[in-house]
């Protein structure tokens, strides 16, 4: 049988829509409420340097709001890391982060700034956070992650769902192989595997049917979708496709 799949909702983009106006509506904290009313695993939020959506003081009202796990996104800073260790998440994904890009648009590069990580994953582990890297479907990063002593690896699904929408079949095939393939490797050396980003009701069902894949990180979707249906029917219906898929 396969292994349960956990759905975290990144609550990001509730916070984009408050901050368009300036004011504490509408509130990510009652979205995380309502994650938690309707069966969600746990909840996302990426702390960005600039702010642009979650801000600091979300994260605590977040943590005080419900009993559901956080994923602490955060870049690999001394700033983030201070921020990680005063507010003690379940898990601290670190990201990639330009401040000039729209969205995430790749892996960490664990291979290349391994001297830069490996202070921040040890002090984020030795005050028990899981670590998790966001980093691309590939042997060379998952292995730098093994290295650091990373306890998760999130791969970035941007790329598969860049080529789902524009109906590029063969790299969608590429990229979900590699995906999967990264998956079982991960799973074989004690990591346990991760993905997200730009996951949508009609991309997520090949992901969700990875079977060592322990969790989906699904955000911009599910707000986008919330607007039409409300977020609790849009989380249910994601979790039905991911169900559906395993
Ligand atoms: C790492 C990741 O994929 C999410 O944190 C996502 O990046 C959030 O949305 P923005 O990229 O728009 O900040
Ligand atoms: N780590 C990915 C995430 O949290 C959500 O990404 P997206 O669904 O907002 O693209």
């Amino acid at each position: 049988m396969n292994r349960p799949l956990r759905l975290g909702v990144n609550i990001d983009h509730v916070a984009t829509i408050r901050n368009a106006r300036g004011g504490d509506h509408p509130d990510p904290v009652r979205a995380a409420e309502i994650v938690a009313s309707v069966g969600g695993d746990g909840i996302t939020a990426h702390l960005r340097e600039d702010r642009r959506h979650i801000r600091d003081a979300d994260l605590k009202r977040i943590q005080e709001a419900t009993d559901l796990p956080l994923n602490l996104e955060m870049a690999a800073t001394e700033e983030m890391l201070e921020i990680a260790l005063r507010h003690m998440p379940h898990a601290a994904c670190i990201v990639p982060e330009k401040r000039e890009e729209r969205t995430t648009e790749g892996g960490l590069d664990a291979a290349g700034q391994h001297n830069t990580l490996a202070p921040i994953v040890w002090k984020l582990r030795d005050r028990g956070i899981r670590v998790s890297l966001f980093i691309e479907a590939d042997e060379r990063q998952l292995d730098a992650a093994l290295k650091l002593g990373a306890e998760v690896v999130e791969f970035h699904t941007g790329e598969y769902a860049h080529a789902h929408l524009d109906g590029e079949s063969e790299k969608v095939a590429r990229e979900l192989k590699r995906i999967s393939d990264m998956a079982a490797l991960a799973a074989k050396n004690g990591i346990e595997p991760h993905a997200g980003h730009g996951l949508t009701y009609e991309n997520v069902q090949p992901i969700a049917a990875i079977p060592q894949i322990a969790e989906l990180n699904i955000g911009h979707y599910l707000v986008g979708e919330a607007v039409f249906v409300g977020l609790e029917q849009a989380v249910r219906h994601m979790r039905e496709l991911m169900d559906d898929a395993r």
